[in-house]
Formats: C-alpha cells, structure tokens, sequence
C-alpha cells in the first residue's frame, strides 16, 4: 500500500489518496474523525486548534461503508482558509494582498531558508505552507483508516507521554486497555498525575518566557503476528521502516526501540530477551527488551517505538536571522505558534506507526479483499503453531 497528501496549512484542504487498500473492510468514519481529533488535543497548542475542527470526508474508495479495493480519497478542509483565501489564492487576483503575509526572515529550525534556497522562492510563505504540520492531520486519517485494518485481526495501537523539557516519567507498563482509556484522559497523555501538573507547569512557564519544549513519546502495537518485515534486504527490515516515517514527522529527531539506547550502557545478558516456549503461548520471550523487532522482523511481543521531539521552532522570543532581501541580522519571523506539541504529536506517532505496521501486514498476507488476507493469514497462524 502507499499513500500521499497535498495541501497548505492555509489552503483550502488536505487532500490524501490511499492505494492497495484491500476491499470489504468496514470503515468506522466516526474513528477516523476520533483519530484527527485526539490529534488536535494535547496541552500546549496555540489559537489555530481552536479554528479547526478537523473531519474527514472519503471521496473515494468506500461505498456503503465498505471499502471496494479502488483508490482512497480523502478530504480535510481547513477552516482557517477564509482568513487567507487573499493571501492564498491558486489563481492570481487583482487588488491581491499577497504580499502582506510575505515571510523574508526565516525561523531557525524551521524548513524556511533551506526550502527558498532549494526552491527559489523569495517569499518564505510559499515554504513553510507545506512543511507546516498542518500535514500531519491528513497522515492521521490515512492512520485512521490503516487502524481500521489492524483492529480486524486484533491488533490495537496506543501512546504514552514519556518526557516534555525536563519533566520525565517511567514508561507505565499496564493492559492495553486501561493504558489507552487513562491517557487519553490527561491533556498531557501520562498516567501519573503528578508528572502531568509537572509537565503542565513547564509548558506555560516557557510560554510566559516565549519560549517553547520537547520531548519523548511512546507508541505500542499489540497483537502483531511473528515476522512481519523481513531480514532478507535492507529496505525490508520493518523496524528501519517505521524509524523512517517516525522521522518524516515534523520535528521528530531521534527514534529507538525497546530499551533503545540504554542499551548501549549494559551487558548482552541484560539486553537480549531469552526465549520460552509452551503449549499454549508457542514460543515467546521472558521480556521484551527489543521492543518487538530482532532482524527486522516482529517477534509477535509488543511493538515498542520511541521519539524524539524537538521544540518548536518559532518562539515568541525569535532567535537571530538574515533578512533575505537585505542580508542584514533581524529577528526571526514570528508566526503564530505552538509553545509544545509533544502530546499532539504522540497521536501523530500512533497514527504513522499504525500505517507502517497495516502496510507490512498486506505485504506478508496481501489480498485484494480482507477475506483473501483473513484466509492467508490463519493458514500462516497454524503453519506458526505446528513449527
Ligand atoms: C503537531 C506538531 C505541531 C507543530 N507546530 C509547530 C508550530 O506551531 N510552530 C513551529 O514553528 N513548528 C511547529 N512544528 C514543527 C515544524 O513543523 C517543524 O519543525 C518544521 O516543519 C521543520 O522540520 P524539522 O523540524 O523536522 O526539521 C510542529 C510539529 C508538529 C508535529
Ligand atoms: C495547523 C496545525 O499546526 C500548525 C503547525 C505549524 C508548523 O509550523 O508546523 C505551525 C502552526 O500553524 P498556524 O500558524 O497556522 O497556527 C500550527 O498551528 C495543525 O497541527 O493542524
């Protein structure tokens, strides 16, 4: 499956089109709409989550409520485009005040200044209007549509909090279940109450100080079978794939598996997750130390993804810049802004990882309807089972 998405965060719409999604899966429109909202939540944000009320609309792709194999489309339209439809117009317009929101000093840390050298744009705007995160509403409802998928054969997605600036917490090992229904309570998506009216003191400390923060996030897939991805070629190893979109999200720089880096610090004994086997569970691990990969392919354990964040890079307090018309030092441009995205941006995280996961699932168990995947896949289960 592949999929992509066009569209300026104050354009009109997002637009995305899925390809070789199976036909006959039921999709709960009302889930993906849960999806892009939970993504507009999350402590931290600035005005434009008050603008929006993201809901996707399916052009394409499903009749009845069932998919039929063709082509997804997808729409999202921003509702902020009405303040701009001047400022963004497609077609030139006379009397246009274009040039109003023109950007010519560009924010360290953001697309800008590599995008107008790359792209030979003098006005910044026609850069940042796609590198903006505004994107991630649409990979959200493509995920939206993937988690559709998973939750046939069980499989289900969740997300934790772990850091903002320099507020950690232990990562909360409990049922799928209640670890989805408590952070999706918290407007930081932590369980330990304390750490959150941490996390939520640090956030508007570095609003006040116009200034903005990081962080860690979580994603877990449980109810993935054994060997999804494969060790045979580089490009299929599925733990590299998901760090590659992990890192496409905007502002994501760092990714780890399992214990990650830690284990860098410790003994093999301590990293490697000994193997058991019984006649009810088949073979499984003691622990699960990998995270879910060992030669980039699951080891049916839980998937365990974690990202780093940076701060948002516009702050209120702008950084040094160069002025691209005259060369001259000037403050960054200031747009208006996130001061921390980190709990939004775990929901991006799920939803990006849930599509990786979906597509290595069709890879290795591929249909054209879900029945033809549901057949390959039990038959691949009792092949599993009689090993
Ligand atoms: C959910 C989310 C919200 C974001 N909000 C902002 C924002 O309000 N202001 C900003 O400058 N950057 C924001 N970013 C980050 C920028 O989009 C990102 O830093 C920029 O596109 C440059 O890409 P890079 O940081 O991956 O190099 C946000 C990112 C995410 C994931
Ligand atoms: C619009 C979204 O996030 C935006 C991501 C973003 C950026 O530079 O990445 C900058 C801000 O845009 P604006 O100036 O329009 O408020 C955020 O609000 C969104 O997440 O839906």
């Amino acid at each position: 499956m592949r999929y992509l998405t066009a569209g300026e965060t104050h354009g009109p719409q997002l637009t995305g089109i899925i390809e070789g999604f199976p036909s006959n899966v039921t999709i709960d429109f009302e889930e993906v709409n849960f999806q892009l909202g939970r993504r507009q939540k999350g402590y931290g944000r600035g005005r434009r989550m008050q603008i929006e009320k993201d809901t996707a609309q399916i052009v394409g792709g499903v009749r009845h409520g069932k998919t039929t194999g063709a082509p997804i489309a997808l729409v999202v339209e921003n509702n902020d485009w009405k303040h701009w439809t001047s400022v963004m117009n497609i077609e030139p317009i006379e009397g246009s005040d274009e040039s109003k929101r023109r950007v010519n000093r560009p924010r360290p840390g953001h697309a800008d200044l590599n995008g107008g050298l790359k792209y030979n744009q003098k006005d910044l705007r026609n850069i940042l209007e796609r590198s903006s995160a505004r994107e991630t509403t649409m990979r959200v409802a493509v995920g939206g549509v993937a988690r559709q998928l998973l939750k046939e054969f069980g499989i289900k997605v969740a997300g934790q909090v772990i850091r903002i600036g320099e507020v950690e917490v232990k990562r909360t090992e409990m049922p799928i279940d209640e670890l989805i229904a408590i952070t999706e309570e918290s407007p930081v998506r932590v369980v330990d109450k304390d750490a959150e009216a941490q996390m939520i003191a640090a956030i508007d400390a570095a609003k006040e100080d116009g200034d903005t923060l990081g962080g860690i996030i979580e994603c877990i897939i449980e109810g993935v079978p054994v060997g999804l991805g494969s060790h045979v070629q580089w490009d299929r190893k599925l733990d590299g794939r998901i760090a590659q979109a992990v890192l496409s999200i905007q502002a994501f720089k760092g990714v780890e598996f399992g214990i990650g880096f830690e284990a860098a610090r410790l003994r093999g004994s301590k990293v490697h997750d000994e193997i058991k086997y019984n006649e009810e569970q088949g073979f499984y691990r003691a622990s699960n130390r990998a995270g879910g990969f060992e030669g980039g392919m699951t080891t049916g354990e839980q998937i365990v993804v974690r990202a780093v964040m940076k701060p948002i890079s516009t702050l209120y307090k702008a950084l040094q810049s160069v002025d691209i018309d005259t060369k001259e030092a000037f403050t960054a441009q200031v747009e208006r802004s996130d001061t921390c995205a980190v709990p939004a941006a775990g929901v991006i995280l799920e939803n990006i990882v849930a599509w990786e996961v979906a597509n290595a699932f069709m890879e290795k168990f591929g249909g054209d309807s879900v029945e033809e995947i549901r057949r390959n896949y039990e038959s691949y289960l009792k092949q599993v089972e009689s090993y």
